[in-house]
């Protein structure tokens, strides 16, 4: 049988796969999340940034009163990076666009600070056009407000986005709680193992994002993907996010497609042939340089991924 949820570090259950919202237009996402939490979906991933949390939460809420509880769905939010010294007062504002007064997890959304008092509320600029990045900012203070926002019950568990081995390594050493997550991008071209590996060790677990390659899921056309889907009898999809459960990872996907989202939430076991497959692909990207990551904002920062900096 397939696993269908994992234990967190704090012994929060946390479902294997979840719906994506980013880049889910506001008349779309209301609905992509409604149908989702009402055809299986336990898991709904958002952000502060992706400025439509009032649709989801309009979402959420058509499904609580189609039936769905509460207490069965793990929303996730994450502190946008104009928050990272306001971390409460940033939960706080998607709290209530979702019109909820808890979630089950909060993350860090990046390791980076842009200037609270700067002239947008989300992606602050400088004159020449810049983003305005704060770079005396330390992220384990940022860390320390997550922490002091998981004693008001607010959120279930806290945990990071986007972090590097590196990021993690200084994080740990000052960490009273251990991030029960790291949510990063994750798929065949950029498998990413080093992270996965030390977020194991350190019982940190992984959620994967963009795992069909995001925006028009172009990793669906991955000859090795298209291989096993052909073996197994199961869609490309199916074969890109079984990929992480078999990994021990959760797993996220964004459609705003009925159809998409309902053949999302099947996860096939990979066996060790067809994770031979994809390894072997990842490593031949790797060896020719050609990992492909295809979320890196331009903060100007180096994160500390050695395949970007
Ligand atoms: N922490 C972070 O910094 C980040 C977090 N994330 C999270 O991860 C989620 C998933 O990643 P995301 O980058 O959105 O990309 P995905 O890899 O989930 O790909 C989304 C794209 O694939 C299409 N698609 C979805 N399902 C199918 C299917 N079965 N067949 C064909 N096409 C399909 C969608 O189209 P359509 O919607 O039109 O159906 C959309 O164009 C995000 O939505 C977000 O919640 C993502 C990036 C960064
Ligand atoms: O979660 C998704 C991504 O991280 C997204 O939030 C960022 O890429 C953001 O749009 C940015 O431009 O910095």
């Amino acid at each position: 049988m397939v696993t269908t949820t994992f234990k967190l570090n704090n012994g929060l259950e946390m479902p294997a796969v979840g719906l994506g919202t980013w880049q889910s237009k506001a008349g779309e996402v209301q609905t992509a999340v409604s149908y989702a939490l009402q055809n299986g979906y336990k898991l709904v991933d958002g952000a502060y940034c992706y400025a439509n949390e009032d649709e989801v939460g309009e979402g959420l809420k058509e499904a609580f009163a189609a039936g769905v509880k509460r207490e069965d769905v793990f929303v996730v939010t994450k502190v946008w990076a104009t928050y990272n010294t306001r971390v409460e007062e940033g939960l706080d504002k998607s709290l209530k666009s979702l019109g909820l007064d808890y979630v089950d997890l909060l993350l860090v959304h990046w390791p980076v600070l842009l200037n609270p008092n700067g002239n947008h509320d989300k992606f602050p600029t400088l004159p020449n056009g810049k983003r305005d990045v704060i770079f005396d900012y330390n992220h384990v203070d940022g860390w320390k407000q997550m922490e002091a926002v998981l004693k008001t019950g607010k959120t279930k568990a806290i945990g990071v986005s986007n972090y590097s081995k590196k990021y993690l390594e200084q994080l740990i050493p000052h960490a009273t709680v251990v991030p029960a997550v790291n949510q990063i991008e994750n798929h065949p071209s950029l498998p990413q193992q080093e992270i996965v590996d030390f977020c194991r060790e350190h019982g940190i677990h992984v959620m994967a994002y963009s795992p069909l390659g995001s925006t028009g899921s172009p990793l669906m056309s991955a000859e090795p993907v298209i291989k096993i889907a052909e073996k197994k009898g199961v869609s490309p999809g199916t074969v890109l996010l079984s990929y992480h459960v078999s990994r021990g990872s959760t797993v996220l996907a964004k459609s705003v497609t009925p159809t998409r989202i309902k053949a999302n939430l099947e996860i096939v076991a990979l066996d060790d042939e067809d994770l031979k497959l994809l390894n072997a692909y990842s490593d031949d990207l790797a060896s020719k340089g050609e990992l492909k990551r295809y979320v890196y904002p331009p903060f100007g920062i180096d994160f500390g991924f050695p395949d970007k900096s």
